[in-house]
C-alpha cells in the first residue's frame, strides 16, 4: 500500500463498531412494513419509509444495510430513493452495506464494482454483498475496487436460510464449499488490504473455521429468522471481534416512531454486546 492509500475496510469497520457497537440495521421496506407504518405500497411510501428509517437509524447504528431488492421492485424510481438513502446513511455517520448480492463473470463484475464501489457512482456504498458461486476469482474486480478505495465486499459463505445448506456444506477436495470461500477470503485479506468480509448466518451452527478471516463477518438471521444474541455469542465463539449481527424486521417493526426505532437499536446492540462480553 502506498503512503496515501485509504484506510482499509476492516479498519473502518472496527472504528465504526468501537464507536457505536456491533450492529448492522437493515432497511427492508417490505409491503407489510409499509402498511404497518401507515404508508402506501408505492414509491411515495418507499421514500417516506426510507427517510424515517435513515433519520432514526443513521445517527446510532455502526452500519446500515439497505436491502436493494425492496427498492428495486419500484424500478428506476426505487433506485432514485435508494441513491438518496445511501447518501443519507453516510451523512448520518453509518457505514452503508448495500445488500445487492451481485455476482457474474469477471467482465460484468467490473461493472457491478463501478456501480457499488467506485467514486462518482450514485449508488457507491461502503460495501456490497456479493455471491461467489461463479467462482471466488470472478469477484476480483470488486475486490480490487474495494481494496483501492477503502471499501469492502461481503461474500456469501454460509447463508442464514435453510436452503443454503445443501450447496454450501457440500464437500469438494476435502473441504466444504463454504470453508473454501472462507479460506479464499482469508488469503485475500492476508495478502492485501483487508477488504473482504463474509456473510455467515446467525441462525445455526456453521461448522466453519473462521479464525483467519481478518475481516468483518456479517451475521444476518437475528430476530425475525429466529436467531438470538445468545446464538450470536455461541455460533461465533472465537471470532467475536469480527462478528457484525444484522437485524432488519425486528428493529423496523418498532417504526414509524423514530424514538422507538432508535431505542430498539440501543436495546438490541446492548443485548448483543452483553452476550459477546459475557
Ligand atoms: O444469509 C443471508 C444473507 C442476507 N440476508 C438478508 O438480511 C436481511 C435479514 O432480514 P431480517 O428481517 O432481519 O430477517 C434481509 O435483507 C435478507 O435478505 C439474510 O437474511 N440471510
Amino acid at each position: 500500500m502506498s503512503a496515501d492509500a485509504p484506510t482499509d475496510f476492516a479498519s473502518r469497520h472496527r472504528a465504526a463498531v468501537a464507536d457505536r457497537g456491533r450492529l448492522c440495521v437493515g432497511i427492508d421496506p417490505h409491503p407489510g412494513l409499509l402498511d404497518a407504518w401507515g404508508l402506501t405500497d408505492d414509491v411515495d411510501g418507499l421514500r417516506r419509509f426510507a427517510e424515517i428509517a435513515v433519520a432514526a437509524l443513521a445517527p446510532v447504528a455502526a452500519s446500515i444495510k439497505p436491502q436493494v431488492a425492496l427498492f428495486e421492485r419500484f424500478g428506476s424510481a426505487g433506485f432514485a430513493v435508494l441513491e438518496q438513502t445511501i447518501a443519507g446513511i453516510g451523512a448520518g455517520g453509518s457505514l452503508v452495506v448495500a445488500d445487492a448480492k451481485r455476482g457474474d463473470i469477471g467482465s460484468t463484475m467490473d461493472a457491478y464494482a463501478s456501480a457499488w464501489l467506485r467514486d462518482g457512482s450514485p449508488l457507491c456504498s461502503d460495501s456490497v454483498t456479493v455471491s461467489p458461486y461463479l467462482g471466488f476469482g470472478s469477484l476480483d474486480p470488486a475486490v480490487r475496487a474495494a481494496q483501492d478505495s477503502g471499501r469492502g465486499v461481503f461474500v456469501l459463505a454460509r447463508t442464514s436460510n435453510p436452503e443454503g445448506a445443501a450447496l454450501q456444506t457440500a464437500h469438494a477436495d476435502g473441504s466444504s464449499v463454504a470453508q473454501a470461500i472462507v479460506d479464499a477470503a482469508a488469503e485475500t485479506n492476508r495478502t492485501g488490504p483487508s477488504a473482504v468480509g463474509l456473510v455467515v448466518g446467525a441462525t445455526r451452527a456453521h461448522g466453519l473455521d473462521l479464525g483467519a478471516v481478518g475481516g468483518p463477518i456479517l451475521a444476518p438471521g437475528v430476530g425475525a429468522q429466529g436467531g438470538t444474541a445468545a446464538d450470536v455469542a455461541a455460533i461465533f465463539a472465537g471470532v467475536h471481534e469480527w462478528v457484525l449481527p444484522a437485524v432488519s424486521r425486528e428493529i423496523l417493526r418498532h417504526g414509524p416512531d423514530r424514538t422507538a426505532l432508535s431505542d430498539a437499536v440501543a436495546r438490541m446492540r446492548d443485548d448483543i454486546e452483553s452476550h459477546l462480553r459475557g
